[in-house]
Formats: C-alpha cells, structure tokens, sequence
C-alpha cells in the first residue's frame, strides 16, 4: 500500500498526499507538504513533501485512492480499567490543590481489536465529519492514525496567526448549567490566558468573547484568538511556541511538568499522535498554513485499534465527572467513524 497523508479543511476541501514523502526541518517553498509529528516533537524533520498531491471531494476520494479492494473495518473494543488513571487523576489533582500546578490533562486509552477490514477506509468518514471540524490522517502499511478534530493550533496567512482555545465540555442538552459553570470556565481561561501570554511576544493579541462550539454529542466552550506579527515567522517556530497548550498538556508548561505529563502518557500507553501538531500548507504562491490538535481520532498497528481522550484537570474535577467526559469523548469519535 502507498503510504497517505491525508487533511481537510472545516470548508471541504481536502487533499491526498500519496508518499514516498521527501522529509524536510523547515517548511519547503511553494506549499502541498503535510507537517506530521508526535506529541513529543520527536521528528526533527517533520515538514512531509509527497511524491503525488490530489485534491479530493467525497466523490472522488475512494476513485482516487482505489483502496485496493480495502472493506472497512470491524472493531471490537475492550472497556478500559480505571486504575492507573485513578492514580494519575489523584496525583494530579493533589499537585492542583496545592497549587503548584494549575491544569495537566491525562489520557485514557481505549484499545480495540480490527477483527475485519482496513481503518484506511475510515478516512472517507473523516472526509464527511462535521464542517467545523478538521479531518486529517497519516497511513502506511503497518498502521496509521485519523480523526476529525475541533481544534485548530493555528492558521498562519502571511502576517496573521489565528488560534483558538477550545476547552471545557458538556452535553449539548446540559448547555444552560454549562454557560455559568464555574469548574469548566476556569478550565478553558487558563488556555485563553496561556495563549494570549504565549502569542504577545509575537504582536497585539486580540481575543473575541467566550463561544460555543458543537461537534457530535459534545459541547465546548470555544474563544477565537488573533495576532499580526511583528516579525515573520516560519510556522515550525509557531508550532514549537505553542504546543502543547494547556488544552491537552500542561500549566506551567515547564519540563518537570512536561516530564510528568510524558510519564503519565507513556504509563497509559497513549499514542504519540494524540494531541501531537498535524498540519497542511496548501500549494501556492502566498500558502495557508493550517496546524491543528490531532484529537478525536483513533490509531492502529497491525490489528491493535487505540481510541485515546484526554480531560482537563483543575482543582474543582471530580474523578466520576471527568470518567464520564472521556467515555463522551470516546463515542463521539465511534459516532463519527460510524464504528
Ligand atoms: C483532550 C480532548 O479535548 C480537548 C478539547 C476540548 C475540550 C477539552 C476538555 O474539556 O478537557 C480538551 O481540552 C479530547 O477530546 O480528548
């Protein structure tokens, strides 16, 4: 199987980039290159040039592909045990409520067995998730991962950085209690604030009011964010600046902090892409560069599925609330892939 880069946009439009993909340390010029890396930022080259760029709409998407002959896939999921997050949820919160650390979000992940099929062909759901979301996706023969996330990291056109923070959930039908929530407004200001501190070394912040945002089955407070730069900036120095934002990592975002988070993660076997930077530049001559938060999405290699959430914790979670929030999270995802 050629290996597959895959992005789309909230609008529709959607690219295949089919490898072998030529790996670059900084963005190559003229845009159509995929960035792909893990939460940890391991990939020193992570700009990916393919060897074929396609646009693609749902029509044409499985003509181009061909998906040689690929069914798509069963799998069985197994419920995750509550322990080691439990103990992660409680040390975390112990370090909250002493107030040595203001918010870490830990990671559960469930696992499942591709009994039938090949996940590649999910990416034709991801290709009709939600309009507000961003599809992407990153496949070879051995595995890959996919998904539709809600949260863009940023958007770079020429001199302007838009970003968002997106944290705090609900049920939609909860919406009235969830507007005046005090726990999850807390949460989602400490990633407003982290981002406009982050972003104002870079120019003018300017921050819209507070939002909503609905994706399938889950309700999000949602600000959009804006900077002019003051000086140019190559988009692998944004994503360094600001990932991981405390939507899925940690405040402060110093390295005993970031050494726990990674502790926690690899404990609970989460896999790399989850939260990890995913991005596109379109091809032209002054190129969009568009990098968002690989959440809501799932993982395999060989016939192990990994279906990874993350929730915020700040000092008012309770273990039973946030329990519930990860298996919301989850079904999203099973909703969208049609799983
Ligand atoms: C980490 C996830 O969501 C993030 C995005 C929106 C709301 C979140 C929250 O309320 O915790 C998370 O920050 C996930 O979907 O697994």
């Amino acid at each position: 199987m050629t290996d597959i880069a895959f992005f789309r946009l909230p609008g529709g439009r959607a690219w295949i980039g089919q490898g072998p993909f030529e790996s670059f340390a900084e963005a190559p010029a003229g845009g159509g290159v995929f960035y792909v890396n893990d939460f940890d930022l391991t990939d020193a080259k992570p700009w990916k040039k393919p060897a074929r760029l396609i646009e693609v709409a749902p029509e044409t998407l499985a003509t181009t592909t061909g998906w040689n002959g690929a069914q798509p896939p069963h799998i069985q999921w197994a419920k995750p045990a509550t322990e080691w997050f439990k103990m992660a949820f409680r040390r975390i919160r112990r370090e909250v409520l002493a107030r040595r650390l203001e918010k870490m979000v830990p990671v559960l992940t469930e696992s499942g067995t591709i009994t039938e099929g090949d996940p590649v062909r999910l990416l034709e759901r991801v290709m009709s998730a939600p309009t507000n979301t961003w599809g992407y996706g990153w496949v070879n023969a051995q595995g890959g991962y996919l998904g539709a996330t809600p949260e863009l990291l940023f958007r770079l056109q020429g001199q302007t950085v838009e970003t968002m923070a997106l944290a705090g959930t609900a049920k939609p039908g909860d919406q009235a209690a969830f507007l005046t929530d005090v726990k999850e407004i807390e949460e989602h200001e400490i990633v407003v604030r982290y981002l406009t501190d982050r972003l104002s070394t870079l120019g003018q912040v300017q921050r819209e009011p507070r939002g909503l945002c609905q994706t399938t089955g889950l309700l999000h407070f949602q600000s959009h964010l804006r900077v002019t730069l003051e000086r140019p900036s190559e988009p692998g120095a944004l994503v360094k600046e600001l990932h991981p934002t405390p939507a899925v990592g940690c405040l402060p975002r110093e390295e005993p902090w970031l050494a726990r988070l990674r502790e926690y993660r690899s404990q609970l076997n989460v896999p790399g892409f989850f939260g990890a930077p995913f991005g596109f530049i379109e091809p032209g001559e002054i190129p969009t560069c568009h990098v968002v938060v690989a959440i809501r999405g799932m993982s395999w290699a060989g016939n192990q599925a990994q279906l990874p959430s993350g929730c915020g914790i700040v000092g008012g979670s309770a273990f039973d609330h946030e329990w519930r929030e990860l298996r919301l999270k989850r079904e999203s995802v099973i909703a969208m892939l049609g799983l």
